[in-house]
């Protein structure tokens, strides 16, 4: 059986206390929409006069054109009523489509702001958080929030007016009526708040389970290698029946909150109809009130029901719409920890010099990754970082191209320190290429082009050839037009890296930070890529978590790292010599890398 590590951290509350603070920040996302607003809210004007006036008309038709058997007036008042059933319609029409309307284009301005907020925000953010959680905050918490701003906001204003106006105009008519009507209203308050709030937990749960077995499926899906070589499909079967089984038990728990509701509505409607008529047939013979009277008023208590069920409709949503904003507001108020300094320069064409300065550096206080590591890289020059795992090597690169600010020390480019230039300026002339290389939907020639949008097929084709890409694309069934599915999982270890060797060339960037694949590859790709790599590399400043002995052997510099300290640094024959650390080190790992 799979324990507790293996079910998924439910880490977010599904709703939360009104917040007017939080009610008001939403609010101001409606503000650019004004015209529609009004454009509605006039439109519901219609809806409101029609359910005010609809029954009084009715009423008026029977005591005054069927009763005293006026038939003029029976057919004007025909005629009335159906131009005011139009008019709703029409209302209705308008009001449904401009209220879409808005809410569609709040939520679009939000998501469209959260995700380029998102796409602001520094590593930091995504260290600390599983890529699910944030595709979550931007969909479905977004979507949440869709019904609030669609409905709540008018369907609120509207149902107000319409009960409000609806009391009025029935204690204006007979007030001894309007009192014994107007006893199933707490009623119908109470089932409408309480039972729903219920119905709605009960199915949050459900969607809860769902969520669950979606994330279950997820991973289990994308692990199923791992699963199939440890045999563990029988567990994993066993931990989803459970999960199954959870979601049925929760599903049929909401179903039987959400059975009675109906009915009960129902009930409670026809009881307050039943007290109606029984008290209006004391009056009706005591001649105090008219046929006509006693069906308008049934007619407005049945009214009364939609607006007070929408109103608890409206309380759920804010409910639920107070933690969704609070999750989005938490992204939204997350400062980017790297942003340009105010009067931060665009760093000027980089020559290539690459110093730093007495660098330190924590990802978290008190744990230093990197240690006053200094070290001048010349234009043109290649620094290969090597070390034992955890030594400090990426860290090193992630300082460079500014994922992380330093703690201390600083770093220089061509002598400026890189936190007085635009960070875009920066990144746009420091190239990277990861051992992990992401290979986006698309074909191979889309996927190069990646590094330089601009670039036409004969220059990426250019590209793919300088680094001998060319050999295996060329050889693939539609060469450049080659589809490849997300994540490349047709290409090799190998092929993605000299696709991202391509990209980089056609990026050119003077300084370029490479993090060599440790993966095995054929010693075919490993051929073209060990003849690739030294296209790539030559002339730029270039700075290498080098895994080949062969990288590393050619490097200007070699920087040997331990405990985020630099250790040792010369050249391989100078190091070599030295029979130290560096000696040591390629005793143990490189030697079969040669
Ligand atoms: N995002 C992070 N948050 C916290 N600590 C981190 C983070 N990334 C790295 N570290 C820690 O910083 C230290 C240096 O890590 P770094 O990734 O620079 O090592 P490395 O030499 O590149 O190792 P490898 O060869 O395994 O990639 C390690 O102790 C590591 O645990």
């Amino acid at each position: 059986m799979l324990r507790s590590p293996f079910i998924y951290r439910d880490d977010e509350a599904l709703e939360k206390k009104f917040q007017l603070g939080q009610v008001r920040r939403l609010a101001a996302y409606m503000k650019p929409y004004p015209g529609m607003i009004f454009g509605a809210l006039a439109a519901t004007c219609g809806n409101i006069a029609v359910t005010l006036l609809g029954p009084f008309m009715v009423g008026r038709t029977i005591d005054i054109a069927i009763t005293k058997g006026n038939t003029r007036l029976l057919m004007e008042d025909g005629i009335i009523l159906i131009a005011l059933y139009l008019l709703n319609f029409a209302a209705s029409y308008v009001r449904i489509h401009l209220t879409n309307r808005l809410g569609q284009s709040v939520i679009q301005g939000l998501r469209r702001e959260l995700f380029s907020h998102v796409q602001t925000l520094s590593n930091d953010f995504y260290d600390s958080r599983p890529a699910g959680s944030i595709l979550v905050r931007i969909m479905n918490d977004v979507n949440s929030l869709q019904d609030l701003f669609t409905n709540g906001v008018i369907n609120t204003i509207t149902n107000l007016f319409t009960l409000i106006g609806i009391i009025a105009i029935m204690l204006s008519l007979n007030w001894h009526l309007s009192l014994v009507s107007l006893v199933v209203l707490p009623f119908m308050f109470l089932i409408s708040i309480r039972l729903t709030v219920n119905i709605r937990r009960a199915w949050q749960q459900v969607r809860l389970r769902l969520s669950r077995i979606n994330a279950h499926l997820a991973e289990g899906i994308q692990g199923m290698r791992v699963t199939e070589s440890y045999v563990r499909q029988e567990e994993n079967q066993t931990f989803f029946e459970k999960m199954n089984r959870d979601y049925m038990g929760r599903f049929l728990h909401a179903q039987r909150w959400s059975i009675p509701f109906g009915p009960l509505v129902d009930l409670t409607g026809a009881l307050g109809s039943a007290l109606l008529f029984w008290y209006g047939v004391h009056l009706l013979r005591a001649d105090l009130v008219t046929v006509g009277l006693l069906i308008a008023f049934a007619n407005y208590l049945g009214n009364f029901w939609t607006p007070i069920g929408q109103l608890g409709q409206v309380y759920n949503q804010l409910l639920v719409a107070m933690a969704s904003s609070e999750r989005i507001f938490q992204y939204l108020d997350t400062k980017a920890l790297i942003a340009d300094t105010p009067g931060a320069q665009d760093l000027p064409a980089v020559k290539g010099r690459v110093t730093f300065e007495h660098v330190g550096f924590e990802y978290e206080a008190g744990r230093l990754a990197l240690d006053n590591v200094s070290f001048d890289a010349k234009p043109g020059e290649t620094i290969a970082l090597v070390g034992h795992t955890g030594a400090g090597k990426t860290t090193v690169i992630n300082l460079l191209a500014r994922f992380y600010d330093t703690s201390s020390g600083r770093i220089l480019i061509d002598g400026k320190d890189i936190r007085d230039v635009t960070v875009e300026s920066l990144r746009s002339q420091v190239g990277m290429v990861l051992q992990e290389t992401f290979i986006f939907s698309g074909t191979i020639m889309e996927n190069i082009r990646y590094g330089n949008p601009a670039s036409t097929d004969e220059e990426v084709k250019a590209a793919a050839t300088a680094v001998y890409a060319n050999v295996f694309i060329e050889q693939l069934e539609n060469g450049y037009e080659t589809e490849v599915r997300e994540r490349g999982n047709r290409l090799s270890q190998g092929q993605r890296q000299l696709i991202s060797f391509a990209r980089a060339i056609l990026a050119d960037p003077q300084i370029l930070i490479l993090d060599e694949a440790t993966a095995s590859i054929d010693t075919y790709t490993e051929h073209l890529i060990q003849k690739g790599l030294e296209v790539l590399l030559a002339g730029r400043t270039a700075f290498v978590v080098a895994h080949r002995l062969s990288t590393i052997r050619d490097a200007d510099q070699i920087l040997v790292f331990d405990h985020g300290q630099i250790v040792e640094r010369g050249t391989h024959e100078t190091l070599m010599e030295g029979k130290g650390y560096y000696y040591d080190l390629v005793a143990a790992q490189y030697r079969f890398l040669a």
